[in-house]
């Protein structure tokens, strides 16, 4: 149980159990019901797909240094003037392409939000009212800063922060870390926290994979040739300098491979996204689904196990973009399988996660 003021008045108790010797209970400050707080983040994503919005989210996202790491002296001004003078009209039509209209938000958010609500009914079950879930975003809306805020000012005295990528990558996990971190900065009571680190060899992950691998297979009238499963990319450099995201990212595919009971003939790994000038981890997945159709594999379907929830790069890069690579290339069948979203192994896989590290919290 919480070490929590468990009386009916836990302004009145607080003052007391303090022995305040400035504040009359009466004056004290309010101290809500003691909780602990679980904090889910994705990356972000635009508030809507108009030029202002995307400048927005595009320059707040493509000025992290965890993102890209050039000298603000050299990057800034090509940001600022070339990239996001053309980027967000483009992205925003890719953006609108996939909008979910009737919820006014992306994709990302509108799963994020079934995320949260799916694993505060699973832990409200198990722990009762002492836990709070939410979630935040490392760029745009609800931010970082406001979550943590509210989920303090609500009375969560511990706080475990779980960023939603199962492959750790500096550009990813450790922002999202950071971000947190300087929201604690802020805070005159700072709670003790906890971080889930990366959950890409977790046997629920990987068996949700599995899973989703097979409903979708079991729905085809022919088995795919291969399954290609496409990672969100990084320049090449960051692995030699020490970002474990890469190895992370073939491990997942061999332990779904070994999974499935599959040889490597039916499994690839690629990476898909690539921005700018430099080399990014290669295979790169639109070039490969090309070459596979060259070289008669007609028949492919595709996952992406490197997002948690579909998104942009998902729904328009992978089932747009590169799906049209495929058929220029002669490629007749094209099957893109689903991020594992809000579907219950995921959910389970993410809970187990959470339980692991409130272990003595609750
Ligand atoms: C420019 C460098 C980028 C790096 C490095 C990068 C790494 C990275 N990103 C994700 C996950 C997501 N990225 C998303 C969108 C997105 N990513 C970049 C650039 C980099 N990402 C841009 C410019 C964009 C915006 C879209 C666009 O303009 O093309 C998203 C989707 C957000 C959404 O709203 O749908 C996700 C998720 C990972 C996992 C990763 C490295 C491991
Ligand atoms: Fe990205
Ligand atoms: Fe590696």
């Amino acid at each position: 149980m919480l070490d929590s003021h468990s009386t009916d008045d836990p302004i009145e108790t607080a003052a007391r159990e303090a022995k305040c010797p400035v504040h009359a209970p009466a004056d004290h400050p309010k101290i809500p019901r003691a909780k602990v707080g679980v904090l889910v983040a994705n990356l972000g994503t635009p508030d809507n797909y108009d030029y202002w919005s995307m400048r927005r989210y595009l320059s707040e996202f493509l000025s992290d240094k965890r993102v890209i790491d050039y000298s603000a002296l050299i990057w800034q001004p090509l940001l600022q003037g070339i990239i996001l003078s053309k980027r967000p009209f483009s992205s925003g039509a890719a953006y609108k392409s996939i909008w979910n209209e009737e919820q006014g938000e992306s994709p990302l958010m509108t799963i994020t939000k079934s995320q949260t609500a799916k694993l505060r009914a699973r832990l409200t079950e198990r722990y009762g009212e002492d836990v709070m879930v939410s979630f935040c975003m490392r760029y745009g809306n609800p931010s970082t800063l406001k979550v943590v805020r509210e989920m303090i000012a609500a009375g969560c005295q511990k706080i475990v922060f779980f960023p939603l990528y199962p492959q750790y990558a500096g550009a990813t996990t450790a922002t999202a870390n950071d971000q947190f971190f300087r929201a604690l900065m802020k805070e005159k009571w700072q709670p003790p926290v906890r971080t889930v680190p990366a959950y890409f060899d977790r046997a629920s992950y990987i068996d949700a994979l599995a899973q989703s691998v097979e409903r979708s297979y079991g729905a085809l009238e022919t088995k795919p040739d291969i399954l290609v499963c496409s990672y969100h990319g990084v320049p090449q450099r960051y692995l030699k300098e020490g970002d474990p995201y890469h190895c992370q990212c073939q491990k997942t595919t061999r332990l779904l491979k070994e999974r499935l009971g599959w040889d490597d003939t039916q499994i690839i790994t690629t990476f898909q996204s690539r921005f700018g000038p430099e080399e990014w981890l290669q295979p790169y997945t639109v070039e490969e689904v090309a070459r596979l159709a060259e070289r008669g594999m007609k028949n492919i379907a595709i996952c992406a196990p490197a997002f948690s929830a579909d998104c942009i790069e998902t729904l328009e890069e992978i089932n747009e973009e590169i799906r049209e690579s495929f058929e220029e290339a002669g490629g007749e069948r094209f099957t893109y399988i689903p991020c594992l979203n809000d579907d219950e192994a995921h959910m389970a896989a993410l809970e187990e996660a959470i339980v692991e590290n409130l272990s003595g919290w609750l």
